[in-house]
């Protein structure tokens, strides 16, 4: 018999995650029926995505998440031991899959991982998995960068935001990216090349922007939004395009209660700007080919993919807050 570990989310967040948001509990997996598979989780992926999704779940409901995870026992032919899947199972250390009744139209929530030769399987979770295919496909098929553009990238140290720089550098685009700290602005422009980062808590976006790209900007691929993101868009050159990924300034906030932030339609309409905002899940017809993609870049030497490991289960509340935080340069991960 096997019982797993999981994390409820005990209470519903309000504002920030707190230790008493989450309760770490046991329970008993039921007998493998035909076509099931057991899975035994490896690594456990933190996104910010949690946070606000997690306004719409019950109180008692694990908490939701994604895993790269190995298979301990398979009653399904197509499945055997020892094979590396991702899964969307939450936050377990076990779980019961059965493969044939999950939906196919939405994000991909379980595969095979392909192979991905030396690299950890972790990648998977990373630069070779959602994050990954959020700034490739999410950078290229909506900001559309021409080689010599400039291209401006918040949230630049983190998992999607170092690889959407990275990208727009190795099209040959001028690349400012901003950060929480100053250490992650060094870390952008010596280790990443960037061509100007700036620490947005110690410096003012607009005069920022005037230093680094006094003709203004043609692409901005936001992570961040809020009041940050309008000094940007009031930098843009006509005919600017905006990639908006994510509003993290906003995820602990009230949904019913939502910063007020200077308003954009001047901009939008006089430098005629083109605003999208997507979920990665819209690509899922080519995900495999995205994750593909990525794995040639790093074989290509284009790629650093630094990780920000956690070790042990227990310790994911942890590391979900300190993301939340600020604390990570790359993917935020926990190792069981
Ligand atoms: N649309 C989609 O389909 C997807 C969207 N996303 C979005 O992409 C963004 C980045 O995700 P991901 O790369 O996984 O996470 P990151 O690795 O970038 O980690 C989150 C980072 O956000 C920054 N941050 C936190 N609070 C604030 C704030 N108030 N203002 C500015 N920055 C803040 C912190 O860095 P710092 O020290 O710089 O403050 C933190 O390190 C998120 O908004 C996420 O929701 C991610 C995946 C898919
Ligand atoms: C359930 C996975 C959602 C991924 C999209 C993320 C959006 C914002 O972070």
């Amino acid at each position: 018999m096997v019982v797993t570990k999981k994390f409820i989310l005990e209470k519903s967040f309000n504002g920030a995650p707190r230790d008493d948001n989450f309760k770490l509990i046991e329970e008993q997996l039921d007998e493998l029926k035909n076509g099931e598979i057991l899975v035994e989780a490896i690594w456990l992926s933190v996104d910010p995505y949690i946070r606000p999704y997690s306004n719409h779940v019950s109180p008692g409901t694990t908490v939701m998440g994604t895993q790269i995870a190995k298979i301990i026992k398979s009653n399904n032919k197509d499945y055997k031991e020892g094979q590396k899947v991702f899964c969307s199972t939450g936050w377990r250390t076990h779980s019961i899959i059965n493969p044939s009744t999950l939906g196919k139209d939405k994000m991909p929530s379980f595969y095979v991982l392909p192979d991905f030769g030396n690299l950890s399987c972790s990648l998977g979770l990373g630069v070779l998995g959602m994050p990954g295919n959020t700034a490739l496909f999410g950078f290229l098929n909506i900001c559309n960068p021409k080689p010599g553009e400039t291209v401006v990238i918040s949230a630049a140290a983190g998992a999607v935001g170092s690889h959407v720089g990275q990208i727009a550098k190795s099209l040959g685009c001028y690349v400012i990216g901003f950060a929480g700290s100053d250490h992650k602005v060094e870390w952008l422009k010596e280790v990443l090349k960037f061509d100007a980062a700036f620490n947005y808590k110690t410096k003012d976006v607009t005069a920022a922007l005037l230093e680094a790209a006094p003709h203004g900007v043609d692409c901005y691929f936001d992570n961040v939004g809020g009041e940050f993101s309008s000094s940007v868009i009031y930098r843009m050159k006509n005919f600017g395009r905006v990639s908006v990924c994510g509003s993290i300034s906003s995820y602990n906030a009230n949904p019913k209660d939502l910063p007020k932030v200077p308003m954009l339609q001047p901009a939008i309409v006089f430098k005629q700007l083109k605003i999208e905002g997507f979920i990665v899940s819209r690509w899922s017809d080519v995900w495999q080919n995205g994750i593909e993609r990525n794995l040639n870049l790093i074989k290509e030497g284009k790629l650093i993919y630094p990780e920000h490991i956690t070790q042990g289960f227990e310790n994911l509340p942890q590391a979900f807050m300190g993301m939340l935080n600020g604390e990570n340069i790359g993917k935020v991960l926990v190792k069981v």
